[in-house]
Parts: structure tokens; C-alpha cells; sequence
């Protein structure tokens, strides 16, 4: 296969602008796994690249409901079932505006290798609509979450398709869904993971991506031979469910981290960000980060629109470490060289795929150690993984007993990077070892599976 970028760009993009996000995470692991490509021919014999770079399917769907108004409203509902080679399609569901095809089909992408590099049996899928929850009544995102479940039950099963949350999809989307289902199927399956803990949820699925990048980095400035995160100041973005465990993982071991944004803005606390309070308000109230000066006046709220040209604020604070944690594209390279100039050690990313091409190379290339998002966030993916596996025993587990494996899961996903990326002369370089590694496991399955 000619797998220069201008054939790349006219197979998975074609005239359809949609898909540029899905090239840049396609082109990124095709730069990366050359090495592996030309050390054994089987690749390209079995044209494992062009299979992989192919959904099995796209499902799109209308999803009409009823808002408070009694006004019918429509949005389109998607399910990206990406590849099954080594498990389940498994993978989060995303409600924002900004969702259509290509934004999926890059999520699903990433997904297949982040379950890879897990070692669990778990395939990668996406899905997710163009239904904004912001400003909604909690009566109208029931609504438009059983009406997506009437389209979406018809694909998912506990051993087809796992979805999980995402952007705009926490344990209340994921409870809605799960009784709708329930109630079309009457059937108690493990169809969904992120449930409330109630009825059938994990102990810490909603703490393990947070907690999970955490531990990466420990293990990663650990192998590299850097200091510890205890006592040093750390930049993160967003202030969802990924961002706010990061948070709170970071506050445990001694660390200060100063920063936390949303889509209108940022907060700089420079004595460290309260925790509690940033949980109220966005898990409780739903509210703009604004909030927090009302009884945090030292702090700084700085909105969007006061960002320095082509920069996002919060990689403009001085950081040892950095943890982006809210959107695909949100750290560029004058982001970077900010980060650079301000001698940062590390950026683990947090969010699928937050860093441009431009900023990653830069950060690289002046040695900052940098945690991709396949490796470093695939703790959500994993205790995931492990509700299915309570759900299909009829069994808890407790607290401890995840936190430890979740822990071991994220080192040796380190370990496995670290040692992949030296077997194929990239040594040091992160993103190639994680895509080396992920796309190696997959692609030897899909080899042994057959076409
Ligand atoms: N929830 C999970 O377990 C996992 C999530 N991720 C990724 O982590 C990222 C965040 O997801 P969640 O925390 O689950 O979502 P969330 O919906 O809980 O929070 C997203 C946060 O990011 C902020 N945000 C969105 N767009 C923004 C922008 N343009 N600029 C600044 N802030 C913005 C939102 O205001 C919100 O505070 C996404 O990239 C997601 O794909 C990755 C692995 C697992
Ligand atoms: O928990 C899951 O199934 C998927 C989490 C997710 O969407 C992700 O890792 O990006």
C-alpha cells in the first residue's frame, strides 16, 4: 500500500472535511509504526493497515424527542463499531455539538489501539450525538437519552458493543440509557459501564481515567529519571470527570495544581485549586467556572476571549507538569513553546488527543517527557473493563482491590511503551511506543483471525 500522506488523506478523507481530526490520528500511527512495518512482511501481505484504517460499520440514526416545550426536536445519533479483533466494541458515547462522523471515527480509531495497549479483550467503537446538553432540564436529557436507546439497542450487547460516557455523558446519561434499555429488552445486562454504582456501576470508574493518568506519569518521570510529582506546581485543563480526578489524584500525593478550565474560561489559583468547591459546581450546579471567585477572590477567571492570541490560557502558567484534560486540539505549539520556555517536565495528556501534531513534535523535541493519550488515559477503558467483568460474574469488588490493579494496569502499559519504543530504535519517544505496541497486538490478532 502507498502509504504516503497524500493517499492516507484521499482514502480516510476524501471531499468530506468532517474527517480531517480522523487523519490527523490516523497519520500520526502510520508515521509511528513504520519500524514495525518494514521489520516483518506479514503486514502488508495481509493489507493489515488498510483493514484497520476502515470502520466495520457507521451507524447514524435520527433521534427525535420532546423537549419541555412539547416542541419536537431532532438530532442525529451515531454508533462508530471500529474494529472487534481483539473483544467487544468498547468505547465511550459523547453528547456535544460538535460531534458528526469524523470526530468519531477519530475517537474510535484511537480507541482500538488505547484497548490494545490495555492487554484486555476489548475492541474499539465510538458513538455519541450532536445533542447539546447545555441548558437542558434533567427531564430533557431523560428524554433524549431514551430516545437515543431506542435507535442504539438494536447494535449493543454485553458481548457485541459496550458503550461508556465521554464529553457530556457521565452517570446520569449512562442511568438513563441503562433503564431505557432495560425497559425495551427487559434484560439486566452489563450493556453500559459508568453505571451509577446502584445498579450495577464499578467502584471508581468515575475517578480511574483521572487517577489513572496520574499514575502513568508517576511511572513515567520515575523511568526517565525526573523528580516525583510531591510538593510541584501542575497546569490542567478542563473541569469534567477527567480533568477534576486528575485534580484530586494530584492533591492526594502533595502535588499543587493551579489551573482548571471550561469552554469560556480558566481559573489560576495560585495556592492550589479547592476541590470541593470546583465539584459543586460542575457536578452538582452545572455551572461556569466564574463560580469560584464568589469565595475565592485571590484566584484569577480569565474568559476565553482574553487569551492571548493562538494560545489557551492555561499553558501560559508556569507548571512542572502538564495535564491536558478537556478537548481534542486544545494544546498547539505556541501552547508548547510556552510550556518549553517555562521549563515544564512532562505532558500527559488527559483527553483524546488534545495536542497538535505541531506541539507534540515540539514538546519531544526539546525532551519534555510526553504521555500520549492512548497510553496515559486508558485507565477509564480499563475499569471499564472491569465492570463488565463484575456485571458478567455477579460480583463487587472493592475500593483497594481496583485501585491496586488499576495502578499495576497503567505501569505496565508504561513499561510496555518504554520497552517497545527502545526494541524499535525510537527509544524515549512515548507516542511511537504506544502506537507501535497498540497497533501490534491488534494487528497480529487480525492476522491470526483471518480476513
Ligand atoms: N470520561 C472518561 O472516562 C474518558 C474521557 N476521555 C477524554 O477526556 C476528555 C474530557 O472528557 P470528560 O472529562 O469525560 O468530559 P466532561 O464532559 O466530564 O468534561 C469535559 C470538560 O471539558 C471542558 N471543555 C470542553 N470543551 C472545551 C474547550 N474547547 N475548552 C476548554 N474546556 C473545554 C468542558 O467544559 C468540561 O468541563 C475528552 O477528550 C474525552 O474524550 C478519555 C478517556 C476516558
Ligand atoms: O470506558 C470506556 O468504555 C471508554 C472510555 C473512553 O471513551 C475513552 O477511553 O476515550
Amino acid at each position: 500500500m502507498d502509504i504516503s500522506q497524500d493517499n492516507i488523506k484521499k482514502i480516510l478523507v476524501g471531499d468530506c472535511a468532517q474527517n480531517n481530526v480522523f487523519f490527523q490520528a490516523v497519520q500520526e500511527v502510520i508515521s509511528s509504526i513504520a519500524p514495525l512495518l518494514n521489520s516483518d512482511e506479514r503486514y502488508a501481505k495481509y493489507s493489515v493497515l488498510e483493514r484497520l484504517m476502515v470502520p466495520d460499520r457507521v451507524i447514524k440514526f435520527k433521534v427525535s424527542w420532546l423537549d419541555d416545550n412539547n416542541s419536537i426536536r431532532v438530532n442525529t445519533g451515531y454508533r462508530v463499531q471500529f474494529n472487534n479483533t481483539l473483544g467487544p466494541y468498547k468505547g465511550g458515547l459523547r453528547f456535544h455539538p460538535s460531534v458528526n462522523e469524523g470526530v468519531l471515527k477519530f475517537l474510535a480509531f484511537e480507541q482500538i489501539l488505547k484497548n490494545s495497549l490495555t492487554g484486555l479483550p476489548i475492541g474499539g467503537g465510538k458513538g455519541g450525538s450532536d445533542f447539546d446538553p447545555k441548558g437542558k432540564s434533567d427531564f430533557e436529557i431523560m428524554k433524549f437519552c431514551s430516545a437515543f436507546m431506542t435507535e442504539l439497542h438494536k447494535y449493543i450487547g454485553p458481548r457485541i458493543d459496550v458503550p461508556a460516557g465521554d464529553i457530556g455523558v457521565g452517570a446520569r446519561e449512562i442511568g438513563y440509557l441503562f433503564g431505557e434499555y432495560k425497559k425495551i429488552t427487559s434484560s439486566y445486562d452489563g450493556v453500559l459501564t459508568g453505571k451509577p454504582y446502584m445498579f450495577g456501576g464499578s467502584l471508581m470508574r468515575p475517578e480511574a481515567t483521572g487517577y489513572g493518568v496520574i499514575y502513568f506519569t508517576q511511572k513515567m518521570l520515575e523511568l526517565e529519571g525526573k523528580e516525583g510529582l510531591e510538593g510541584k506546581i501542575c497546569a490542567v485543563s478542563g473541569a469534567g470527570n477527567v480533568a477534576l480526578h486528575a485534580i484530586e489524584k494530584l492533591l492526594q500525593i502533595g502535588a499543587i495544581p493551579v489551573t482548571c478550565s471550561d469552554s469560556r474560561g480558566m481559573i489560576y489559583d495560585p495556592r492550589g485549586v479547592d476541590l470541593p468547591l470546583l465539584k459543586e459546581l460542575k457536578f452538582e450546579k452545572r455551572a461556569s467556572l466564574e463560580l469560584y471567585l464568589e469565595t475565592h477572590t485571590d484566584a484569577k477567571y480569565t474568559p476565553v476571549c482574553d487569551y492571548p492570541e493562538g494560545e489557551h490560557g492555561v499553558w501560559g502558567v508556569e507548571c512542572y507538569a502538564a495535564f491536558p484534560c478537556a478537548t481534542q486540539n486544545e494544546l498547539n505549539e505556541a501552547d508548547a513553546k510556552n510550556l518549553i520556555e517555562n521549563r515544564c517536565v512532562s505532558v500527559s495528556e488527559g483527553a483524546n488527543m488534545p495536542s497538535t501534531p505541531e506541539a507534540i513534535a515540539s514538546l519531544v523535541n526539546h525532551n519534555v517527557c510526553f504521555a500520549p493519550a492512548k497510553a496515559a488515559n486508558a485507565g477509564g477503558v480499563v475499569v471499564s473493563e472491569f465492570e463488565m467483568s463484575q456485571n458478567a460474574s455477579m460480583q463487587r469488588w472493592h475500593f483497594e482491590k481496583i485501585d491496586v490493579k488499576l495502578r499495576f494496569i497503567m505501569e505496565q502499559i508504561c513499561k510496555r511503551v518504554v520497552l517497545t519504543a527502545k526494541d524499535y530504535g525510537v527509544e524515549g519517544n512515548y507516542v511511537d511506543g504506544a502506537n507501535i505496541a497498540g497497533f501490534k497486538r491488534v494487528a497480529d490478532a487480525m492476522i491470526a483471525e483471518g480476513i
